[in-house]
Formats: structure tokens, sequence, C-alpha cells
């Protein structure tokens, strides 16, 4: 029986990859220094696995920025607009390939970046490929190879991971019309295979092609394509070992597809669905050999060594142990790295995190399940197994975790608390008799920059160097001056800027009860950026309010509208650790209560515009079509419950970032949200389209600044956008405001940006009229 991961994560036990990478783009260091860190990181994932007794170690798990993008430039899928980047001497290849993740404003060169969207259903985004119809691929980079040879100088015997062929053309987008990028099939197997030529010259043996579409909805030419695609890798590469990964749900209707593919070893996320086994077992030709995904890499709870063995010993009966490798259930990217590093008692109680284990602790759970079921009556294994059962134990029977009054709330909850007093149309009205704005109102979607020193002040505040007072001096003062720049540069309806905020998930986390948070817990969510997600372990509630202060403050020092900013329930329930001893809709409806006592606070305390955002409700619908309708009902009917229980005159938005909404454009618009602000300006106002095709008949503010770039639009962008938008939506339903949150941004360019912004809006202002309610 052999062990594996599918990935480790790559950014350092404390970030190391982070901070190398953003005094990269600053300048601050040279390119040597960022390849040093690769190195380094690499080097200790290696280590980590083998000290472990980890068998397959992956190697391409690493990537500067996103294991899409990566492979993107392998293959030479590089956006024709970014050929000057490429010609351009001076510019490294690491250059180019940060210069499509991130954009390009240099040498006279001003070059949009690609395209981000959701991986799957995690909050990890990805570089979406971009196909034209005569798309050419080319081997173009070598660092698939490259790291290859680099693991084997370390003494390594790696496995590769690349994502598969198919899942890759999957994830991408068609730039043109009338052609499937399905279809580019032929043109790109060739580059794929010129790579497997070079990793086997070099001695690889084995190689896991990520095929996560294969546990998806797919129709039958992909079906086909499966079938064509590994029939000519096989066929090509007789010796090589390949394995096939599938996450994130389970085969389904494509199990017959998947394990009759010619391949060695064929993955099975079985965290996710379990029931997938049996038919697997059933059905395994005699040559294929099964990797169980056991380990939960979506979640930090401790394995449980019973039923894991259960499982086990069942495949093991069927298609005996030398066919079987224990695994991860997907990559561990989506793990934060080390518990051991959590050792503060005020965050994670030593009950709690009892509990748990993260990237390097999952791996020893791999390792120790091969190694009990091959020696069930060693002692030493016997002992750690007591304190796996023990520990699962104790947290079955924790006191910290039901609360008798929040299950009894939600039991009281009765239908009207799930919808407003009046229609929109009739709240409309009533609203712009309170706020008076004008034709597009401008707004921003809620954070301003979080510079470094703002982040000092938290450091500093949580370490005791700087007292409460002070601390809360500091915040006031920033959140003063971008109050007043706000009201300076002419935005209609000001945000506070979230500075008291770490993350807008983590910080509720910290708030709420039921709630744990770690110090170091950090997970990659795209590039540089990273989340710590909070650990929801029991019951949820609010003890006091979370925002009002902040929110009040900033009401108090203008006559502009400022508005009440919330994270909505479903994207508190996405973005932390969920627990898993009750159906996720409970848990999302505990929170969706928090959040109401918040809002009506708020609204106590004279907000007249609150805020709820819910970026995620989109990343939280199922992988499988026949799911769907169940998740949209509870996500749904959680964000009414948050969002209703406020007057007619009290405006309630919400903000989504990085959603798709053709799909789900109806449950769109049963969240009755007043005002909703959406991501659109790096597909051109494409989005609004399903809005518009719905007659979505709520406000909108489509985006108009791409803020995941530091790129600073133009004055006639961000016009050409707003009139793209002003054709297909009614003009008085029109909000002016960037994609998303500042946090990110520098102050240079956000300020650059937003005035254009406002002065983009005040010309249209002078052409458009309101159209008639
Ligand atoms: C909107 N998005 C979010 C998602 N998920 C979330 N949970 N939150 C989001 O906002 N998903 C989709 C999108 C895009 N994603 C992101 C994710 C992350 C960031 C981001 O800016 N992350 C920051 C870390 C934020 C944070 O928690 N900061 C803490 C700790 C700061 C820190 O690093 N401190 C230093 C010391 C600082 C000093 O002394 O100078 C340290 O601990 O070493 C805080 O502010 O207190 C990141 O830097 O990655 C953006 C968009
Ligand atoms: N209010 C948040 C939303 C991000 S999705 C922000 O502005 O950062
Ligand atoms: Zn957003």
């Amino acid at each position: 029986m052999q062990t594996q991961i599918l990935g480790y994560p790559r950014i350092g036990a404390n970030r190391e990859l982070k901070k190398a990478c953003e005094n990269y783009w600053a300048g601050k260091i040279q390119l040597e220094t960022l390849l040093k860190c690769r190195r380094e990181i690499t080097k200790n994932n290696w280590d980590i696995q083998q000290a472990a007794g980890i068998d397959l170690i992956p190697c391409n798990d690493f990537s500067f920025y996103d294991q899409v993008l990566d492979l993107t430039l392998s293959l030479g899928a590089i956006p024709e607009r970014f050929n000057a980047v490429a010609l351009n001497k001076k510019n490294s290849e690491l250059d180019l390939y940060f210069a499509m993740a991130r954009g390009y404003q240099k040498d006279d060169l001003d070059i949009t970046a690609m395209e981000m969207t959701k991986w799957f259903d995690t909050n990890y985004h990805y570089i979406v490929p971009e196909f034209t119809k005569n798309q050419n691929f080319n081997y173009f980079s070598q660092s698939i190879l490259n790291e290859f040879i680099s693991a084997k100088k370390e003494g390594f015997e790696p496995k590769t991971v690349l994502i598969g062929a198919v899942t890759y053309l999957l994830l991408g987008k068609e730039k043109e019309e009338n052609f499937d990028r399905l279809d580019l099939i032929d043109r790109l197997l060739p580059v794929y295979t010129q790579i497997l030529e070079d990793l086997v010259k070099h001695g690889a043996k084995v190689i896991q092609f990520d095929e996560p579409f294969l546990a998806l909805d797919i129709n039958d030419k992909t079906k086909e394509i499966y079938q064509n695609v590994y029939q000519k890798i096989r066929k090509q590469f007789p010796q090589l070992v390949i394995q096939v990964a599938t996450y994130f749900d389970g085969l389904k209707d494509n199990t017959s597809l998947a394990v009759n593919l010619p391949i060695d070893i064929l993955h099975l996320d079985l965290v996710r669905n379990l029931e997938q086994l049996d038919t697997v077992l059933n059905e395994i030709p005699a040559h294929l050999n099964l990797s169980l995904g056991l380990v939960d890499g979506r979640n930090i709870w401790k394995n449980d060594y019973k039923k894991s063995i259960e499982t086990i010993q069942n495949a093991v009966q069927k298609i005996g142990e030398e066919r079987v490798i224990i695994a991860s259930s997907c990559s561990l990217l989506h793990s934060p790295y080390d518990l051991d590093l959590e050792t503060n008692e005020d965050n994670l109680p030593s009950e709690i995190k009892d509990w748990l284990a993260f990237a390097k602790q999952k791996v020893s759970e791999i390792a120790f399940l091969r190694d009990f079921v091959n020696n069930p009556e060693n002692d030493a294994l016997v002992e750690k197994y007591k304190e796996n059962q023990d520990a699962i134990y104790r947290r079955t029977t924790s006191k910290l975790i039901h609360k008798e009054h929040v299950k009894n709330r939600l039991d009281e909850v009765q239908p009207s608390d799930f919808s407003r007093d009046s229609a929109f149309i009739d709240r409309k009205e009533t609203q712009q008799h309170v706020l008076h704005l004008p034709l597009y109102p401008t707004t921003t979607i809620g954070s301003f920059p979080q510079t470094q020193e703002v982040r000092s002040w938290r450091s500093k505040y949580k370490k005791g160097e700087l007292t409460t007072e002070q601390y809360d001096d500091l915040l006031k003062q920033e959140t003063e001056r971008t109050i007043r720049w706000q009201e300076e540069i002419g935005i209609d309806v000001l945000v506070h800027g979230e500075y008291e905020r770490n993350d807008m998930v983590e910080y509720f986390g910290e708030k709420l009860k039921g709630f744990a948070f770690s110090k170091n817990g950090w997970v990659q969510s795209y590039g540089s950026r990273c989340v710590k997600p909070p650990v929801i372990y029991g019951d949820v509630y609010r003890e006091e309010a979370m925002t009002v202060y902040w929110s009040s403050y900033a009401q108090s020092i203008s006559d502009k509208w400022v508005k009440g900013m919330l994270t909505g329930p479903v994207t508190i329930l996405q973005w932390s650790f969920v627990r898993d001893d009750q159906p996720r809709s409970t848990t999302c409806q505990q929170i969706a209560l928090a959040i109401q006592d918040e809002v009506k606070d708020l609204e106590a305390a004279g907000i007249k515009i609150i805020q709820i955002d819910e970026p995620a409700i989109r990343e939280g619908l199922p992988l499988r079509k026949t799911e769907w309708q169940e998740y949209l009902k509870w996500a749904v009917d959680s964000f009414k419950l948050s969002s209703s229980n406020v007057s007619d005159s009290t405006q309630i938005h919400t903000h989504m970032c990085y959603s798709e909404f053709n799909d789900i454009i109806d449950s769109i618009a049963a969240l009755d949200a007043d005002v909703i602000t959406i991501e659109c300006s790096r597909s051109q106002m494409e989005l609004l389209n399903a809005f518009s095709d719905f007659n979505y008949p709520n406000d909108i503010g489509p985006g108009v600044y791409d803020i995941h770039s530091p790129r600073v639009p133009t004055k006639q962008e961000m016009i050409d956008l707003i009139k793209k938008a002003s054709n297909v939506i009614p003009t008085n339903q029109l909000w002016i405001n960037p994609d998303c949150g500042l946090k990110t941004r520098h102050w240079e360019e956000t300020e650059k940006a937003l005035i254009e912004m406002v002065a983009a809006t005040k010309e249209l202002r002078e052409i458009y009229q309101p159209t008639s309610i």
C-alpha cells in the first residue's frame, strides 16, 4: 500500500512566498532572491513529506502565482497583447508571467491582466486561459521540467503534477465567437507530449493529471475527448505510470468512463463523496490502482482513523493492498500549513486545537493510516490510534459546541422574517425620498487601502505595543481622512474604509461566538494574497454589536450617507472552516440571525444604507446541477433572514465578485437587495447580460474599475463601460463603482482611479437622462 498527497501548500510556513513576490514586484529584491525563496519552499515541502513517509511526493505543485497560469505559460498560450512584454529583453520569463497575472503598465505599455475566477467551489482563484479559434500552443516555458530536475537533484523521486489537458481547456474561455475550446485538443496534445517526453527523458516515472471535471457534469463530447486523450497519452508513453486525479465531487455518471481510461491510478475524493467507492470497486478493471482520498484537503478537522480504516479495508478486501493508495482528498493547497505554529490559547484554545489537523499534520495522518493498516498490532501505532479516537470522542461530547438558546431561536423563525415589508418598486420611492441620490450614484465597495502602516498598527495593538485608545485613535484618523477624501472628490455614498478589519470574514469570526481563529493558518486566495479562514466549531451567535461603533463614527463626521458594511451569512460560512457535525444550512442560518442582529443595531444607530457582502454565494453552488436548488433555497433564505428585518426606507446593498450569474440569476433576484454591486470590468460588462436578459428589477452597480490589478483605468475606458451598461440596463437602475473593495490597492492608484471614475460619471450625467421608473 502506498501513500500520496495531491499537492502541498506553497506559500511557505510563514508566508515567505507572499513576502518575496511582493518585494520583487516593488523592485526591492532581485530575481535570484525570489528564485531562492522558491527553492527553499519546495525543498522544505518535500522534506516534510519524506520525513512523514509519503511515497508519491508531488512536484510542480509549486507556483509563484497560480498553477493554471504556469501551465498557460508552459503551453505558450500567451495572449497576443503581451507580445511587447515578451519581446522586451529586459523582462525575464517570470516578468511576462506576472504581467499576465497582474497587468502591465510601464515602458509606455498599458496592458490589462488576464481574467481571474474561482477554482471550482474554493476560495482560491485561478487565471483564466484565453483561447482564440486558431489558438497556437508551443512548448514555451521549461519550468515543469526544471522543477522535476531540481527535485531529483535534491534526492527525491517525485511524481509530476499537471492539470490534465481536458480540464485545462475547460478552465479556459473562448475569446472569439463560434468555436468550442475543446476543439483545440488536437493542437494542445502535441505540446503535452513534448513536456512529457522531456520529463521521461530526465527520468520521470509517474505523472498525476488533475482532471476534476471528471467529477462534474460533462457532456458526451467531453467524455469522448477524455477517452481519446488518455488513449493517445497511453500509446505514446506505455512505460509511464499515469494517474488521473478527480476531486471536489464523486464520479457518479462518469464512473464507467473514468475506470475504463487506459491509466494506472485513479484518484477519488472520498471526503466529498464516499458513496462512489462501492460503485467504483464493482466496476474497476484488474489493472487499475485506486487512490483513496480520505484525508480532507478542504477542512481542518482531524481524520477519524476508525472510519478511514474501515474504508481502506473495504477497498483492500476487493482489490488487494498492492492496488490501494492512501491519499489526501485533493491538494492540500486549501489547508493551512502547520498546526504546531498555533500557540495562542486565546485564539485557539487547546480544547479545540486538539480536534484539528493542518497540512503538515494531514501528511502524517496519511502515513499513519498506511502504517496502521500494515501493522495493526504495533504498540506505538495502537497508542496513536487510541489518541486519535479519544480526540474524536472529546469533540463529539464537548460542552463548547451546543447552545440551546441558538437552537431555540432558529426554531422560532417565522416566514415573515424572510421578506421586506414592501415590494422593491415602493421601497425605492421611499428610499429616494430620504436619500436624494443623483442619477448614477457613485460609491465604493467598502475597503480602502490596507496600507502596511494600518496593518502594523493592528500588529502592534495585538502585541500590546499600542493601547486600545491609541489604536482606536489611529483608526479614527485614517477613517476620517478617507471620509474627507471621498467627500472632496465627490463620491455620493461613502464608506468608512474597513480599517479596523483584518479580513472581511475573519473580523466577524473574531467577534462571533462559536468561532475560533488561528494566528498563522494562512491559505492562498490569489497570487500573493492569503486569508486565515476562521474555524466554526459550535453554535453561532452574537453577543454584542460588531460594526456599529465604526459605522456610527463615520456617519457622525459626514453629511453624506455612509454605508454600514457587513459580510453576509453565506460568505462567512463559505470562507470559514465549517463544522462537519451538522448541515451547512443550519450553521448558515445561525450566522444569518447574528447578522440580522447587527443590521437591526445599525439601523437603530441611524445608518440608512447597509451593505451585506455575499461574494461567495456563487462559489458555494454545488458542482453538480442536481444539487443546486436545495443549496440556493437555503442560501437565499439565509441572506433574506439577515437582511429583511428593516424598514422600507433602509436601503440594503449586497456585493458579489467573481460570479457568473447566468445560471442563478433568479436566485440573485430573489435576494431582493435594493442594490447589488458586481464585478464586471475585466469581462467588459459581459456579466450584465444575465441581468438584462432577466429584466432584473432592482438597482445594479456593475464594476467599472478592475481593482485586482495595479493598473489605473482611464476615464474614457470607464465612460465606455458605463455606456455599455446603459445600453442594457435602464439608467435609473445603475450605480457606478469599482469591481470590489480597494484593500489590496495602493493609495496612489486608488486616488487616480476614483477621481477618474467620478469624472466619467459626471460626464455621463450630462448625456444620459434617468429612465422613468
Ligand atoms: C474579497 N476577497 C476575499 C476572499 N476571502 C476572504 N476571506 N476575504 C476576502 O477579502 N475571497 C475573495 C476575495 C479575494 N481575496 C483576497 C484575499 C486576501 C486579501 C488580502 O489582502 N489578504 C492579506 C491579509 C489580510 C489580513 O488578514 N491581514 C492581517 C494580518 C496582516 C499581516 O500580514 N501582518 C503582518 C505584520 C504586519 C506589520 O507588522 O507590518 C504579519 O502578521 O506578519 C491584518 O491586517 O491584521 C494579505 O496580505 O494576503 C485580499 C483579497
Ligand atoms: N466590503 C468588502 C467586500 C469585498 S468582496 C471590501 O470592500 O473589501
Ligand atoms: Zn468583492
